[in-house]
């Protein structure tokens, strides 16, 4: 890769202006769990697509219809960008996926900053979505940038198609069926689907090969028809809050076995080349526990601990709508109360089975306690999991360009987080995907403070730019 000094000088004296980028689409609070925040998801998607509009991109913003709320409305979903940037037959195409929507944040919670202000302290760039995904996003955009400005010495080695959506953060509400749509438009021509949507292990760059998927539930318990004072009915009533946090307690043991009937058996057993891979690679528990802030953890070796964080499955409680949940101490007892859990499915797991097998568990559990309150179940998001093969050419392409870049061997990891289209992707076009994540392993998605290096927004995009000039030296199919 003989102009690489010259792309590298590019990047890195490009810098501020990338921080700068990643400033403005930070500053949308494009939180698409809240309808009320639809307006700023719109905006979002509208900014993605005039700057690839604007550095010539052949895009469209694709209308992927409505969302049904709970109560029978609907709402517009946020419309998906596409972006075509070359067409040369002769050589590869590549589609990289991402998305603009970032999960709730507000300073209240805790952060330090204002999450939608990115606020750089010491080299990290705090702010919500600085990680996941809109810097990971702007990266790859970037690399055409690149690639573009130093068009006279080094073309764009491959044609570059990104999909870039703002519903991931809920299920990726319409995107399988416009997947399913442009299989033999937008999709026709693709070789290899890209996603950099997640994160390293440690402070060594990774490639990720498998993801876990994600069946999200809501447990509703109805009973009297207002909240009453607990002072007044408390001891006559069969309060809906205690069925619930009944039945939520039984889907899972203190030490972390998921209690449902059904599910452990369907999980894929551990090989011993799973396991050899999982012991070679350099993780320190000590380190992982102070991150997060706990004393102790469920497991206390590596190979246990990685292989339930990756793929076995796992039962989480994120919420209770309907509960006070205010500081102060409001004697109330909750009319209705919805219940949102999630679990963390794997290989060979289906998501179908699985809500069945939840709605009939949590059904008899709740018959048992015989109580006149009324249970509703709903699968909200059924998302697969997604497992590549390291063996795959595009894999030895990201050690080389992970080698180039930072002089390393990557580690070969997987996530237990979900990208809810990925196995879509796969199924649909058959092609292979490979994730180059180039968040840092302590970024706190999902979480407070949030944020994304400078050092990795950086070398990232250098990851991406030496990544494609690997990719333009695969054998074409
Ligand atoms: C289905 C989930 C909401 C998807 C979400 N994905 C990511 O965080 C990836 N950026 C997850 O919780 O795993």
């Amino acid at each position: 890769m003989s102009h690489a000094p010259l792309l590298i000088l590019y990047v890195d004296s490009h810098q501020e202006e990338y921080v700068q980028t990643l400033r403005d689409w930070v500053a949308v609070e494009s939180d698409s769990s809240d309808v009320l925040k639809r307006p700023d998801c719109h905006r979002m998607m509208d900014m993605t697509a005039e700057k690839l509009r604007a550095m010539g991109g052949k895009v469209e913003l694709v209308d992927i219809g409505v969302q049904e709320l709970p109560n029978g409305q609907t709402v517009d979903l946020p419309k998906v960008v596409t972006a075509q940037f070359g067409s040369d037959p002769s050589k590869q195409t590549v589609c990289v996926y991402g998305h603009v929507d970032v999960q709730p944040a507000k300073l209240e919670d805790g952060w330090a900053t204002d999450p939608y202000n990115l606020t750089d302290i010491d080299g990290n760039l705090y702010g919500r979505g600085a990680s996941d995904n809109k810097a990971p996003v702007l990266a790859w955009i970037h690399t055409v940038e690149a690639y573009q400005a130093l068009k006279i010495v080094c073309d764009l080695p491959v044609n570059v198609k990104f999909i870039i959506e703002g519903m991931e953060e809920t299920g990726s509400n319409g995107l399988d069926a416009m997947i399913m749509a442009q299989r033999d438009s937008f999709l026709s021509d693709v070789d290899y689907i890209l996603i950099s949507d997640c994160g390293w292990l440690s402070r060594r760059p990774a490639l990720t090969y498998g993801t876990r998927g994600n069946c999200y539930f809501f447990a509703e318990v109805e009973g009297p028809k207002q909240d009453l004072h607990s002072g007044v009915y408390g001891g006559t009533v069969i309060e809906p809050m205690t069925d619930l946090i009944g039945i939520l307690d039984t889907l899972i043991s203190p030490s972390g076995k998921i209690l449902i009937p059904g599910i452990r058996e369907a999980v894929a057993p551990l090989s011993d080349e799973e396991w050899k891979m999982y012991q070679d690679i350099e993780f320190d528990i000590e380190s992982y526990k102070s991150k997060i802030g706990v004393s102790q953890l469920m497991y206390n070796n590596k190979v246990d601990l990685l292989a339930h964080r990756w793929r076995y499955p796992t039962v989480t409680v994120h919420g209770i709508e309907g509960a006070f949940s205010a500081p102060g101490t409001k004697t109330v007892i909750p009319a209705k109360v919805i219940a949102k859990f999630s679990i963390r499915q794997v290989p060979n797991m289906d998501p179908a089975v699985v809500k069945k097998q939840v709605t009939d568990y949590l059904n008899s559990v709740f018959a048992k306690r015989k109580s006149p309150n009324k249970l509703k179940v709903t699968m909200v998001i059924g998302a697969k999991p997604w497992l590549a093969d390291t063996k795959h050419p595009l894999y030895e392409a990201g050690k080389a360009a992970v080698k180039r870049v930072f002089n390393v061997e990557p580690d070969l990891i997987r996530e237990g987080g979900t990208i809810p289209i990925a196995k879509t992707f796969e199924d649909v076009t058959g092609k292979s995907i490979i994730m180059l994540p180039i968040g840092g392993f302590d970024d706190g998605l999902h979480s407070q403070n949030e944020k994304m290096s400078r050092y990795n927004y950086i070398e990232g995009t250098k990851l991406f730019i030496a990544y494609l000039h690997e990719v333009a030296h695969l054998k074409k199919n």
